[in-house]
């Protein structure tokens, strides 16, 4: 279980989180919905120690991170998998060895052992390993980017899953897939994911759980079905991607 408890964070002027509470279940994928530049993704770099809070608590099994030492982000790092917005794949390596690239750092496993997981992991994301194992990334769609991103990111049998937009940029149907992944890692692998996404039709196919940010506060939670029969007007104008009101464009 991940809570997060009063977390405030201030970038100069700007105070982007106003003291979330959040609560993350075990075992569950769990959507953080909210308006572009409301500070999902500011929440989730706190929970891997990318950002230190300027107020607030966050535990991660137990541990209370937001005080911890570099040796104690470290260990906690290495039950985080996060798979970034771009994929953030290394140009300049094949995929065997992006997706063994965390194999190499955190573990002292053999060549042999390395190649089993790699080839098991990207299996696990639908791929044919002997068809991308020597490709590199500027040879991938954006879909398989996306799937070798996740591959390197359950290759050290991540606890915890964070997804920062994973089907951005994204068709359908590959969007699709992407969200069956999430759903089928979470049950083949027992993770606990957190997921922030614009997609909602794509968020509802994968998450578990729901929290709308709104205003730096976490504002509404609950299931699917909470949150489609919301009358919280702030989550429902969200939903219903309705802006505030007509925008007076400039006459020319
Ligand atoms: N390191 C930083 N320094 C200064 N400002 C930052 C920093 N990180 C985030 N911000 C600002 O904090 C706000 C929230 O950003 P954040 O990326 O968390 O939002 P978001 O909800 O994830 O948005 P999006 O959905 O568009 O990715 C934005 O206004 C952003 O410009």
């Amino acid at each position: 279980m991940i809570e997060i408890k009063g977390l405030k964070k201030r970038f100069g002027p700007k105070e982007v989180l106003k003291g979330v509470d959040l609560t993350i279940p075990k075992g569950k994928t769990t959507v953080i919905l909210g308006l572009s530049g409301g500070g999902k993704s500011t929440i989730i770099k706190h929970i891997v120690g990318l950002l230190k809070p300027d107020e607030g608590e966050i535990w991660i099994e137990g541990e209370e991170i937001s005080h911890a030492d570099e040796e104690q982000i470290r260990r906690i790092r290495k039950k985080v998998g996060f798979l970034f917005q771009s994929g953030a794949l290394f140009d300049s390596m094949n995929v065997y060895e992006n997706v063994a690239f965390p194999l190499r750092e955190h573990t002292d496993m053999s060549e042999e052992e390395i190649r089993e997981r790699v080839i098991e992991r990207l299996e696990m994301v639908a791929l044919k390993p002997k068809e991308v194992l020597e490709l590199f990334p500027d040879e991938l769609s954006g879909g398989m980017r996306k799937r070798v991103g996740l591959a390197r990111t359950i290759a050290l049998n991540p606890e915890i899953i964070l997804y920062d937009e994973p089907t951005s940029g994204l068709d359908p149907i590959t969007s699709d897939l992407i969200s069956q992944m999430i759903v089928h890692l979470k049950k083949t692998l027992g993770v606990t994911s957190i997921l922030i996404s614009h997609d909602i039709k794509e968020s509802f196919k994968a998450g578990d759980w729901f929290a709308m940010l709104y205003d730096g506060k976490i504002i509404e939670t609950g299931d699917a079905e909470h949150f489609k029969h919301t009358t919280n007007p702030y989550v429902r104008q969200f939903l219903d991607g309705k802006s505030e009101g007509p925008i007076q464009f400039q006459e020319r």
